[in-house]
């Protein structure tokens, strides 16, 4: 086949990086999973910006940017975020500029948001946002979690159990449903998702054994496989 520059398809051009959002229950194993899944790849993790405390050991501006509800306030005024929600008492954002630029020079971006701030990313950016809820194995494990990381007292413990079971009958508004039971398998799963996403954005007839392999996978994590009744189960066991 000859080729001329202006034949190149579009695909050849610079790909647009991957805009994923982890969403999901306090205590379900976020940040655990995407520490994994991250460490070694060239991935923009957007850093938010809330009005909560640090925990002994966070740092400003690695973990959160941690500012006054003033600040916060301002920014919001100033359409700064590209979503943001107030979660157990505190307001979290993301800040928009970073991303978009990200996105442009071709770097996947990771956002690791709650649940309502997932759904505002959905409405303002579409089909583009790949959406992915971890998914905790019960809630008696969720519980488990929250209490052996011990960053809370119990009453803001209840408070995320209570707003968990909210978020776990909203799964089907994802794309993805992630179980985090055995942590590997859940790692894997959330690559499977990268690549087949990454995958899209080129012909079929290019694809290599692995993005096949992780078309595959990701498809038994589509979130119309999961029923009401398999959600009712997790919020009740
Ligand atoms: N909407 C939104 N949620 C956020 C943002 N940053 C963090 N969160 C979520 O806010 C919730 C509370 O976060 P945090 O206080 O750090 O508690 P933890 O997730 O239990 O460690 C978690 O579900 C976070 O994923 C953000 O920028 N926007
Ligand atoms: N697959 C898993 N199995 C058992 N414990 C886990 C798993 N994933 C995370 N954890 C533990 O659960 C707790 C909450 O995880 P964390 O990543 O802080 O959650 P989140 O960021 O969603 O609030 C941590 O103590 C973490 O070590």
């Amino acid at each position: 086949m000859t080729s001329h520059p202006s034949a190149i398809p579009l695909h050849h051009a610079a790909r647009r990086g991957l805009l994923i959002v982890m969403t999901g229950a306090s205590g379900v194993g976020k940040g655990t999973l995407r520490e994994q899944w991250l460490t070694g790849q060239d991935v923009f993790y957007s850093t938010s910006w809330t009005t909560r405390e640090a925990r002994p050991g966070e740092r400003d501006g690695v973990d959160y940017v941690f500012v006054t509800p003033a600040a916060f306030e301002a920014k919001v005024m100033a359409d700064g975020f590209l979503e943001h929600a107030s979660f157990v008492g505190n307001s979290y954002g993301t800040p928009i500029e970073p991303i978009e630029a990200a996105l442009s020079r071709g770097q996947d971006v990771v956002l690791e948001i709650e649940v309502e701030g997932a759904m505002q990313v959905k409405a303002r950016m579409g089909d583009e946002a790949i959406l992915v809820f971890i998914m905790p194995p019960s809630l008696t494990e969720l519980r488990r979690r929250l209490e052996g990381r011990a960053t809370e007292t119990p009453e803001r413990i209840e408070k995320r159990l209570a707003r968990a079971r909210e978020e776990i009958r909203e799964a089907h508004e994802f794309r993805f449903v992630v179980v985090n039971d055995d942590l590997d398998r859940a790692v894997e799963g959330l690559r499977a998702i990268q690549t087949a996403e990454r995958a899209r954005q080129i012909p079929e007839n290019e694809w290599t054994p692995e993005d096949r392999a992780a078309r595959l996978r990701a498809d038994t994590l589509r979130s119309y496989a999961l029923s009401d009744a398999d959600l009712q189960r997790v919020v009740e066991s």
